[in-house]
């Protein structure tokens, strides 16, 4: 992690770069792929499977009895924990539920808009390198709390061919019924096109690698809704001297674990600061088990210097980080002011890891800058909005005439009509 101290503004365009890797052939690899699994289906998706998976399968779709042994090879523990998360999560996205409200905006003119779920959703669960049955539940809950009718979930298998058991308990106690072992661009191909096993959805929800960030770009030019781009995960952690300078640390790291293309940025005020979390990335990283990764992502990340606080606020809504942690004396102003991020997570006592797992907000998040446009995933990412109305004869006779003139300007003369015949009648 390199130190850089007060940079000039005209540098940070450069400094804030994600890690770029080379991906020159990647879409053209990915497509051959995706056309592959549209033309031959079941077939192309066996023989990839073997390919990037490793393992030859019969059978795509999770079987109920693979589904019942799974709850009997999680811990009470986990499961306990696995149910606490849930209901959290169903707690914070039930109350998303939107109203519907009728606005006169003028008499006998009545409108409003509905809230309807999507039919058919794809949800995506990592599972490359970690088992992220945390995401099952994510995507999961809030597409049932939504009402969508079918949905389909697939993550890829291990070279047993088999499913980690607590990916399977989650998507269970989330009331997945239709899962399949598939993983990379099989999944989001299979999900976007439909196969002669795997149902085609409307819209595919998830984080992934590159390939199936790169799939699910692909597939949404033409064929599927796509949730956002969810990449690499990224952390950026604000500190001044009431942070600690343990907690700091450990948050940059738990983002750094998720994968050499992750990125963790540290803007801090003080280099006696940044030494001091140093020396805490130091002693924790020894004990991690993914501490390769961990490294290889460091080696992506910045610990930048600032002195004013106009600059940390701008750095911030620049960099549009996916988490933001506010460790600072002031943090409640700082946040207020905060306009692009994908979730923020305020004091000492608000590790990141909390809103990954339990606390109840959705742990998939816009990264790569997209936090300037895209909002994470909640409620509103499964339903679609209907707008409605209805016009009295009285509510005619008020907007009529306004819609006349302005169709005709238009030499729209049948939309003009439509409102003319009417009014004749009243
Ligand atoms: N932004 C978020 O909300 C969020 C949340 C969780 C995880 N993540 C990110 O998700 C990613 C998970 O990646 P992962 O690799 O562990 O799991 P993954 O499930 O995304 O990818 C594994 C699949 O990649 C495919 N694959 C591997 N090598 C390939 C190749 N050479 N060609 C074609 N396909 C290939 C395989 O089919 C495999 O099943 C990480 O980058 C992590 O940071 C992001
Ligand atoms: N931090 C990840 C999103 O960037 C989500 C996750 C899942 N499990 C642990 N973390
Ligand atoms: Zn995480």
């Amino acid at each position: 992690m390199k130190t850089i101290v007060n940079p000039e503004r005209s540098e940070w365009p450069e400094l804030l770069k994600r890690p770029q890797f080379d991906v020159s052939d990647l879409h053209e690899k990915v497509q051959a792929v995706l056309t592959d699994i549209r033309q031959t289906g079941d077939a192309a998706l066996r023989k990839y499977t073997q390919k990037f998976d490793g393992v030859d399968l019969e059978e795509f779709k999770v079987s109920d009895e693979e589904m019942n042994a799974a709850e009997k090879q999680v811990s009470s523990e986990l499961k306990e924990a696995i149910q606490l998360t849930s209901a959290n999560i169903e707690k914070f996205h039930a109350a998303q539920k939107p109203e519907i409200k009728k606005i006169e905006t003028v008499p006998g003119v009545t409108c409003w808009q509905k809230a309807v779920a999507i039919e058919k959703v794809g949800l995506y669960t990592p599972g490359g390198t970690a088992p992220l049955f945390s995401t099952v539940l994510m995507l999961a809950i809030p597409a049932r709390i939504a009402g969508c009718k079918e949905i389909v979930l697939c993550t890829p298998p291990g070279k047993d061919g088999k499913i980690h058991p607590a990916i399977l308990f989650a998507a269970k106690i989330a009331g997945v019924k239709n899962m399949f072992k598939l993983g990379g661009v099989q999944a989001i191909g299979a999900m976007a096109y439909g196969t002669e096993s795997v149902p085609k959805v409307n819209k595919i929800f998830g984080p992934g690698n590159q390939f199936v960030t790169a799939a699910k770009q692909l597939v949404s030019m033409n064929d599927v809704a796509i949730d956002m781009p969810a990449g690499p995960s990224e952390v950026m952690v604000i500190a001044d001297e009431s942070a600690n300078p343990a907690f700091v640390a450990s948050d940059l790291l738990s983002q750094a674990e998720h994968g050499a293309d992750s990125q963790v940025i540290l803007l801090a005020n003080s280099q006696m600061l940044v030494h001091e979390i140093r020396e805490q990335i130091t002693i924790q990283l020894e004990y991690l088990p993914r501490k390769e990764v961990a490294k290889k992502s460091l080696e992506n990340s910045l610990a930048i210097i600032l002195k004013s606080q106009q600059d940390t606020l701008d750095m911030i809504n620049e960099y549009a980080p996916e988490h933001l942690i506010l460790c600072t004396e002031d943090y409640s102003k700082l946040a207020e002011k905060v306009v692009n991020a994908g979730s923020v997570f305020l004091g000492n006592f608000t590790p990141e890891s909390a809103g990954d797992y339990a606390s109840g907000t959705n742990h998939t998040l816009p990264t790569n800058g997209w936090a300037k446009t895209y909002s994470g995933v909640n409620l509103d990412s499964f339903m679609k909005k209907i707008t409605f109305q209805e016009l009295t004869p009285e509510g005619l006779k008020k907007i009529g005439p306004s819609i006349e003139i302005m169709a005709a300007e238009e030499l729209l003369e049948a939309h003009k009509n439509a409102v003319s015949l009417r009014l004749k009648k009243i």
